[in-house]
Order: C-alpha cells, then sequence, then structure tokens
C-alpha cells in the first residue's frame, strides 16, 4: 500500500528528509510539504517535483506526518493541524525535547506518535536516527518511521527516557566536529600552513578516523595509543588537551545540551 508522507516545516531537516525519501525510490506523488513562506514553498516545488499544501491539507491527505518544525514553534503548528489529524495517522515528531506525550495530549485520543531524533548528515545518508514509540504507537509504527529514516542512515530504536541524551550526542554531535576541525584549521594557519592546506588535511584525517572508529572495531583508546609514539610528536599534544580541561569541557558541553533539551520539553508542556 502506497503511504503518502507529508512533511510538515520543511526547513532544513525537513529537506533533507524529502531528499532521502526521493533517493530512495518515493515518488513525488508520494510526498507532500508545508512551509510558512511561499518563496519556501516555490523553491521545494521546483527542486523536488513536489506538492507544498497547507497544514490542513497536508493533514488531510497524508497517512504519516512528520513534524520538522523548531520546538519552539510545535504548540502553534499543533494548534494548526490538530483538527484535521484523523486517529489514524502517524504523527512523527523530529523536533528536540518535544514528548511524544505533549504531542499526543493535543492530537485525538489514541493518535500514534513517534519521536525520532535525526541529524544533518542525512544530506549524505549517514544520519544517526533515534526512534521511540509513543504511548499508542505499535512496532508496526515504528517500522514505518524506520523505513522512512533508514535510506539516510543509521537507525536505533531507544526508550524515549534516552532522547535528551542522544539529541546532546548524536543530534548536536556534527557540530562538535565542524568545531573541532574549525579550531584545528586555525592551528595549521598559526604552524603557517595555508588555510586551503590545513583544511585538506585536516578533514582528511577526521575522515580517515571516523572510518576506523566505525569500521575497524577497535576502542578509540586503541586506535589513539597506535598513534601515540613514545617521547613522540601525538604525547606533546594530548598533554596540552589534558592541561586544558578538553575531557571535562566536553562533558559538560554535552550535559549542558542535554539539559537544553528538557527546556525546550518543558515549553511544551
Ligand atoms: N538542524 C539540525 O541539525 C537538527 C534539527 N532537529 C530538529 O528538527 C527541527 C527542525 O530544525 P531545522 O530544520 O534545523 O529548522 P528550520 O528552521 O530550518 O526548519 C523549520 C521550518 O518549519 C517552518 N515552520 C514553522 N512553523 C510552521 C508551521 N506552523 N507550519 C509550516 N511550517 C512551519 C519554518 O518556516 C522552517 O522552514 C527542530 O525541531 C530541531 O529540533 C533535529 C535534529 C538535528
Ligand atoms: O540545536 C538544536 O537544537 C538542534 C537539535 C539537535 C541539533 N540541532
Amino acid at each position: 500500500m502506497t503511504q503518502r508522507v507529508a512533511v510538515i516545516g520543511a526547513g532544513k531537516i525537513g529537506e533533507a528528509l524529502l531528499s532521502g525519501m526521493l533517493r530512495a525510490g518515493k515518488e513525488p506523488a508520494d510526498l507532500l510539504a508545508t512551509a510558512r513562506r511561499p518563496e519556501r514553498a516555490r523553491a521545494l516545488r521546483e527542486r523536488y517535483g513536489i506538492e507544498v499544501v497547507d497544514n490542513a491539507e497536508a493533514a488531510k491527505l497524508a497517512d504519516t506526518l512528520i513534524l520538522a518544525v523548531k520546538p519552539q514553534d510545535m504548540v502553534a503548528a499543533l494548534e494548526e493541524l490538530a483538527p484535521h489529524v484523523a486517529a489514524d495517522r502517524l504523527v512523527v515528531s523530529g523536533a528536540a525535547g518535544i514528548t511524544t506525550a505533549a504531542i499526543e495530549r493535543r492530537l485525538a485520543e489514541g493518535t500514534p506518535v513517534v519521536r525520532v531524533m535525526t541529524n544533518t548528515p542525512a544530506l549524505v545518508d549517514e544520519a544517526m536516527s533515534a526512534i521511540s514509540a509513543g504511548s499508542h504507537a505499535t512496532a508496526e509504527h515504528l517500522e514505518r518511521t524506520q523505513e522512512i529514516f533508514r535510506p539516510i542512515g543509521r537507525t536505533i530504536v531507544v526508550p524515549e527516557s534516552q532522547q535528551d541524551a542522544v539529541t546532546a550526542l548524536s543530534g548536536s554531535g556534527p557540530a562538535y566536529f565542524y568545531y573541532l576541525v574549525e579550531a584545528m584549521v586555525d592551528a595549521g594557519i598559526l604552524l603557517g600552513l595555508p588555510r586551503a592546506t590545513a583544511h585538506e588535511l585536516i578533514v582528511q584525517a577526521a575522515v580517515g578516523a571516523s572510518v576506523m572508529l566505525r569500521d575497524s572495531g577497535e576502542h578509540p583508546v586503541r586506535l589513539r595509543e597506535a598513534v601515540t609514539s613514545p617521547a613522540g610528536t601525538t604525547i606533546s599534544a594530548i598533554v596540552e588537551l589534558e592541561k586544558h580541561g578538553v575531557r571535562a569541557a566536553l562533558i559538560e558541553a554535552l550535559q549542558a545540551a542535554r539539559d537544553r533539551s528538557r527546556e525546550l520539553a518543558a515549553g511544551a508542556e
């Protein structure tokens, strides 16, 4: 049976999902999107050949609604959608923080809701998408959600109680790596390298390290030990990282992201 999927609020994440579903073989006619700005709607129509409609229309026409609005816009979006969402629709939220309970409370009794935290590498089919069932979502609803997210990367099912931590790790995670690359390119400039060379060196080191982390099956400590020669260069750098408390800073940074996810949830209670 063809399932029609509507992305409500097709911004960065919503567009990544639309393009992923098309790459995975969905027809443009199987997809719908909504957007607040007419120029955004026009761009989506031109780029993907999909219909862009209003929220009420999307709720009526689609079997699955993916809510891709900002957490701060979620309550208003649900108020617009709720009168038009039949209880047999599957509602998938991609918003940080917002709980399935907060969404269920604003929809018809019994509406299945699934919460997903994905990330921007969805654009290159390398997303990490963590999926949790709300109180009315069945295994079949989880499977339908996995089918949407699987083509754009890896998927994992987690208890919803872990979603704020997941958001801090994999949702925001790519940003931490970009930040580290930025800083190391600056270091390259300080060491006298042209910016383009520094960028190329660090990006390829990051790609190589990522592939080894994913595919070698080795613990990161073992991988780092293999780079760290006695009385060599790497240990001189590691000593500085330890002196500046980089490990503690990372732990506290992720705690702050987790706490912010909880605050976003409180804003929609
Ligand atoms: N950007 C990221 O790396 C990630 C974002 N998320 C979550 O994805 C969601 C979207 O984030 P982004 O795509 O970055 O934001 P964005 O701002 O690019 O996209 C949100 C879109 O929703 C539209 N919108 C807002 N209210 C609407 C309404 N009532 N009806 C129709 N459209 C409406 C906005 O005009 C905007 O185009 C957020 O909830 C965020 O927490 C999750 C994982 C990663
Ligand atoms: O920064 C944010 O709130 C969103 C959620 C995870 C990544 N970006």
